[in-house]
């Protein structure tokens, strides 16, 4: 039970939480129920349809409209007598700068994205105000607490290299479901209906394999004259699970320690094939876009189970009748069509393409439930993890506002048990000396600088990299680039026309051992790049053509992660598909959890890597990018 003294801390204290979401929901109720009244919440969402499984202060009426607003008027419900300010809009807006957060007593997150958690460090740093950092994914949960000067920032360790599949996995030799999964979204799905023209790494490296004549190939994907959508869908069958699996059989080398594939071709697969099912009529009222969308090979097929795991004609119905829908419901939309995991017609396309794959290569199939989860990078939320750890924010925030600083801890959540232990704590870690964001270690920029231009490296690195929002750029005595509205429009020019600049063609060429300083007053963040000239860059692994390092120790792919990022498992080392989606789920727990991770391996002797842990429960998708970047 708290002192008097400590309850007039707690009520006195200013709070700011940023996100109203799944663990902003249960931050707000478990605050004001553990006596905080004086809050400011910052979101920049409206509620959806999918979030009112979890997040509880919103009902199927408010779907639409602000999240901050309804969690303040959904408590102040219960809690009339609290005082909380709601800021539908994003922390980033200028606005929120260190002026703003130096009115809290601690700044609570409940984000989903590492960009706006990288920034809301870097606003606590300059303002000198406490930060508790959280994160789920599933079943597994943390709650951080950073203090400048005392404990890990936010960015004292980077986020690990982020999934990655070799090209020849994916395009010749898949053992898992999800390198399925990614070939049916990249290239059949890309190629049918994606961008026109738009050829990405797996394409054109499947097409170097084909031996018939350039011309034919690439236009394999296109509907040729009187063909009708089923016989274009057969052909396609036929092309992309028959042919190129037969050509791919032919390099000998690749099959002395696996498994050969086996091609399937239509008329094996449906000797009969069927007709196309009759067109559904479009329901009264609906509109245009929402009956587009709601156009579903699985159910004109009576396949409505999404859990069920289709047979292998079931995966090739659905794969022609899919072709079909696309041809003839959405014809309209050919040519620009990106893969999105709310795209019920995608999502059955690429389920059952992978599919078809998986049975080639004898890998297990996937129900379309578990392949849009795989598809999407779905990690399912869960409602309890997010109130446990909403809880050990609190616990956290209330020991910060009543002083108990030598007392606080970084907190876990696990999914399975630890030392007989669910829930670890342990202290937090101190800053590392070598942090950019929060020392001033040096960071090296290797990159060509007779063919880079500043505005790559603003683009790749400085926003990229070091997610600074508005940066100044200083070399010597001059500022090379600025940012803001109010500059007048000669100046504007000017930066426009350096950051199109050469880097060695500046007045005073930027060289090898050059210092460039960069400074983000919004962020009161600033860093200097140390460039390195370098001429020869790895196109594939280095596809920026341009290398940032800092005297930060690099995170070894899988070691031990709260989310089991792991290093490609293949030796072939030609190709490395990154995707964006993973990568964020798994840098925001992985960011969160590594230095206390460390700790307390040290502290248990466990230098083992976790695995992966896929949660099964509701869904939530903290990233929905869908795209995977090729690199
Ligand atoms: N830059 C930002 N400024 C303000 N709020 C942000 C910013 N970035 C993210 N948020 C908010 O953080 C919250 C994170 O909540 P959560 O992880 O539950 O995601 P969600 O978008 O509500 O759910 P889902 O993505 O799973 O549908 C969201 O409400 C989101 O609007
Ligand atoms: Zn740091």
């Amino acid at each position: 039970m708290a002192s008097k003294a400590e309850r007039d801390a707690i009520k006195v204290a200013k709070v700011l939480m940023v996100g109203a979401g799944g663990i902003g929901c249960e931050l707000l109720k478990t605050l004001v129920m553990s006596g905080f009244q004086d809050i400011e919440l910052i979101d920049m969402d409206t509620i959806e349809v999918s979030n009112l499984n979890r997040q509880f202060l919103f009902r199927k009426k408010h779907v639409g409209q602000s999240k901050a607003q309804v969690a303040r008027e959904a408590v102040l419900k219960f809690r009339p007598d609290a005082k909380i300010v709601a800021h539908h809009a994003n922390v980033k807006d200028p606005q929120f700068d260190i002026d703003f957060i130096k009115r809290f007593t601690v700044v609570l997150n409940g984000l989903d994205n590492v960009e706006a958690r990288r920034h809301v460090n870097r606003l606590c740093l300059a303002a000198g105000v406490p930060l508790v950092e959280s994160g789920t994914t599933g079943y597994v949960g943390q709650a951080d607490v950073h203090i400048k000067g005392r404990f890990t920032c936010f960015e004292c360790y980077p986020p690990p290299p982020p999934k990655s599949f070799p090209t020849c996995t994916i395009t010749n030799t898949p053992s898992q479901p999800v390198h399925c999964i990614v070939w049916a979204k990249e290239l059949p799905f890309a190629k049918l209906f994606g961008e026109a023209g738009l050829a990405n790494d797996l394409d054109m490296r499947s097409d170097d394999q084909a031996e018939e004549p350039l011309e034919e190939d690439t236009n394999w994907h296109r509907v040729k004259e009187n063909e009708t959508p089923t016989a274009y869908a057969c052909r396609v069958f036929d092309k992309v699970f028959g042919h190129n699996v037969a050509k791919t059989l032919e390099m000998d080398d690749l099959w002395k320690n696996r498994q050969r594939p086996k091609p399937l071709y239509i008329d094996e697969v449906l000797p009969e094939t069927s007709e196309p099912p009759a067109k559904r009529p479009r329901t009264e009222g609906a509109n245009a876009g929402d009956e587009e969308r709601s156009v579903s090979a699985a159910s004109n097929l009576g396949l409505r189970d999404t859990n069920q795991v289709w047979s292998l004609q079931e995966n090739a119905r659905v794969f022609l009748e899919s072709v079909r829908l696309f041809l003839e419901e959405r014809a309209s939309e050919i040519g620009s069509l990106r893969f999105d995991k709310d795209d019920t017609l995608a999502v059955e396309f690429v389920t059952s393409a992978s599919n078809l794959r998986d049975i080639s290569f004898g890998i297990q199939t996937q129900s379309l439930f578990a392949a849009k989860g795989i598809a999407g990078n779905i990690v399912h939320a869960i409602a309890t993890t997010n109130a446990i750890v909403a809880g050990m924010i609190v616990i956290e925030a209330t020991k910060i506002v009543t002083g108990q600083m030598d007392k606080l801890k970084t907190h876990w959540c696990e999914q399975f048990l630890r030392r007989k232990m669910l829930l670890w704590s342990i202290d937090p870690n101190p800053p590392n000396p070598k942090c950019y964001v929060c020392s001033d270690t040096p960071l090296f920029l290797e990159v060509d600088t007779n063919k880079a231009t500043l505005g790559e490296v603003l683009q790749k690195i400085v926003k990229k990299k070091l997610a600074v929002v508005s940066p100044m750029v200083l070399f010597g005595n001059s500022i090379l680039y600025e940012t803001g509205d109010d500059l007048d429009e000669d100046e504007q020019r000017s930066y426009a026309a350096n950051a199109a600049k050469v880097l060695s063609q500046f007045p005073t060429p930027i060289g090898h051992n050059s210092l460039v300083s960069i400074d983000d007053s919004q962020q009161d963040f600033r860093c200097t790049l140390h460039i390195v000239h370098r001429d020869v860059f790895d196109e594939e692994k280095e596809p920026d053509m341009m290398v940032l390092r800092g005297e930060i120790p690099a995170v070894k792919a899988g070691e031990g992660t709260a989310n089991g990022t792991e290093a490609a498992e293949d030796d072939d080392d030609d190709l490395t598909i990154i995707d964006n989606a993973v990568q964020e789920v798994d840098a925001v727990q992985e960011t969160s959890a590594k230095a206390g991770k460390r700790k307390r391996d040290e502290e248990d002797g466990d230098h083992g890597s976790r695995k992966k842990r896929l949660p099964e429960e509701k869904e939530t998708e903290d990233v929905d990018t869908g795209v995977i970047d090729l690199l």
